[in-house]
């Protein structure tokens, strides 16, 4: 009751008494719905065509809010049940907007990357769409056009293999720093949570690659506040997470709706000064970053075009990584003989070379490469990616897929589909051998060279693939040759999710971190 007496209190209403502004909204607001309802049914009719197959409507769909309120704690949790009560498409209605999801790996290429030209559009949401791309002008939230074309061929430039190259001395040697602070953590409490030691090295990676400076240790406050930035990006990044995208008319009742519509707006007002003095500072520092290679490309960005490209690099660059991470070290505390496995294939590769592998050298440690592969597989680091939007009514596989509407892959349920993935629920890193082919060619190609959807699909595809390949397996390989991961008397849990918006995350757990008695770097 409390935020609706502050907001009546709050407004301007001289000619009204507040249980008159009351009834007043009560009465506006039952009209929206009725009138909602009616549109949305008819709105539903028209959509229908005669000789096509009917897509699943999900189940738990109630009038005008549809499945708004039906999605429980863990969206993907109940969508991937839907998928197995309902079929491998499914539609789910958010007020008017219909939301597509699709759990098997050929429709799913069919529809993203065969009929790309139609489906390589993005939902216009309000976080996404107005407040972090600026309306449209990032990559990730940009339609297809002159400015999204500029901007992926300024990514394709800067995370282009050649370019990726210059940076691989600075990614071993976070690398190395974050083991030595594992160690320490160990040392000093026994046991370490690893996630925001994780989140630190691969903040620092692509940060120390846009801006050319990095952050101390995890409880310095500038990490705090950027990682906290970037948890809250991912957060209000979900399908789910705003509430006006589907209820337009909640924008006038915020209160109502978490206050989502003021946290976003304070989220970007303290984006574009924080990352506008990242950008300056870049100036005098010398060496090479992501802001003077954009200065000295044909590709014309102003200040404010810089805000919203390094923006978006630092969110979707570091946290995706950490979270894999952070799986593969949780599973290896479930499968001591994976570890052992891992550490025999780099002891040998050491030994013989006298150094660590190259990412280049990934064949001759498949076991390793396959297992970081596994991991993400078996826990994709995003629960849908990110939407798609279709440009016009598309019909695959019979299925019509209706203008406008919002198309997802359900990663989880993609990567556990058995036609697919033999035995699925098993953490298998053998099923990747002996293939060691680049995450960029196991995520393109024809349906049957593709083993990968956790980067996405075909126009869109993740630009920052060759880089998160080179920094997940420096990092992995980093900490396996110097570390033995030990669980405590409680394993960790690999079946419960945290909520944390966009991404699956692990729930907190505790790791005895030590150097390998036996390490021989
Ligand atoms: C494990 C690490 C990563 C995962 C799992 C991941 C996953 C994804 C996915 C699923 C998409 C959406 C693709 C689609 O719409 O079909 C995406 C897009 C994107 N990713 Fe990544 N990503 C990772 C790392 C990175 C890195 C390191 C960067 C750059 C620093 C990056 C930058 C981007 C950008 C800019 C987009 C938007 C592309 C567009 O809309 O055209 N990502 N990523």
């Amino acid at each position: 009751m409390e935020p609706t007496t502050h907001f009546f209190e709050s407004i301007k209403l001289p000619h009204f008494e507040k249980e008159q502004a009351l009834r007043i909204v009560s009465i506006a607001t039952a009209t929206a719905v009725l009138y909602q309802s009616y549109r949305y049914i008819t709105a539903d009719k028209t959509t229908k065509k005669p000789g096509l197959k009917e897509i699943p409507v999900a189940p738990s769909c109630y009038p005008y809010v549809g499945h708004a309120f039906s999605l429980g704690r863990i969206p993907s949790d109940t969508i991937r049940q839907w998928h197995k009560d309902c079929g491998p498409v499914i539609k789910i209605k958010l007020g008017r907007r219909v939301w597509i999801t699709i759990a098997d790996p050929a429709l799913a290429h069919k529809v993203f990357v065969t009929h790309g030209a139609q489906t390589s559009y993005r939902p216009h949401l309000n976080f996404s769409h107005k407040l972090f791309s600026g309306g449209g002008k990032n990559i990730g939230f940009g339609q297809p056009g002159e400015i999204w074309n500029r901007n992926r061929a300024a990514a394709a430039y800067i995370f282009q293999p050649k370019q990726v190259e210059k940076y691989i001395s600075f990614i071993k040697k976070e690398g190395v720093d974050m083991v030595q602070r594992l160690f320490d953590y160990t040392e000093r409490d026994g046991t370490v949570d690893p996630f925001y030691h994780l989140k630190l090295n691969y903040l620092n990676c692509i940060f120390g690659k846009c801006f050319g400076r990095t952050f101390k240790n995890i409880e310095d406050e500038e990490f705090l506040e950027m990682t906290s930035m970037v948890e809250n990006i991912m957060k209000y990044l979900a399908m789910e997470s705003d509430l006006t995208n589907y209820f337009p008319f909640l924008e006038r009742f915020d209160f109502l709706n978490g206050g989502i519509i003021n946290k976003t707006q304070e989220l970007m007002d303290k984006r574009h000064p924080l990352f506008m003095q990242y950008i300056a500072e870049t100036e005098s520092k010398e060496g090479h970053n992501y802001v003077k290679a954009l200065n000295e490309s044909e590709f014309d960005f102003s200040d404010d075009d810089k805000v919203l490209f390094m923006s978006e690099m630092v969110a979707a660059g570091s946290d995706n990584l950490a979270i894999a991470t952070n799986w593969l070290i949780a599973m290896l505390c479930h499968q001591p003989e994976v570890q052992t496995k891992l550490h025999q294939e780099l002891d040998l590769f050491i030994s013989t070379h006298g150094r660590l592998p190259e990412s280049h050298e990934r064949a001759n440690v498949p076991y390793c490469f396959a297992t970081i592969r596994e991991a993400m597989r078996w826990r994709s680091p995003t629960f849908f990616g990110i939407s798609h939007s279709v440009i016009e009514d598309l019909v695959v596989d019979g299925y019509l897929f209706p203008k406008d509407s919002i198309i997802s892959g359900d990663m989880m349920s993609l990567h556990m589909d058995p036609t697919f993935y033999e035995n699925p629920e098993e953490f298998n890193p053998d099923r990747f051998l002996p293939n060691a082919k680049s995450l960029h060619a196991a995520a393109t190609g024809k349906l049957e060279e593709r083993d990968t959807f956790v980067f996405g699909f075909g126009r869109r595809l993740c630009p920052g693939i060759h880089l998160a390949e080179a920094e997940l397996f420096y990092t992995t390989t980093q900490m396996l040759a110097s570390c033995l991961f030990e669980p405590t008397s409680e394993l960790p849990d690999l079946n419960t999710f945290r909520y944390s918006g966009n991404n699956i995350l692990a729930m907190p757990f505790q790791v005895k971190i030590t150097k390998r008695a036996n390490s021989v770097v």
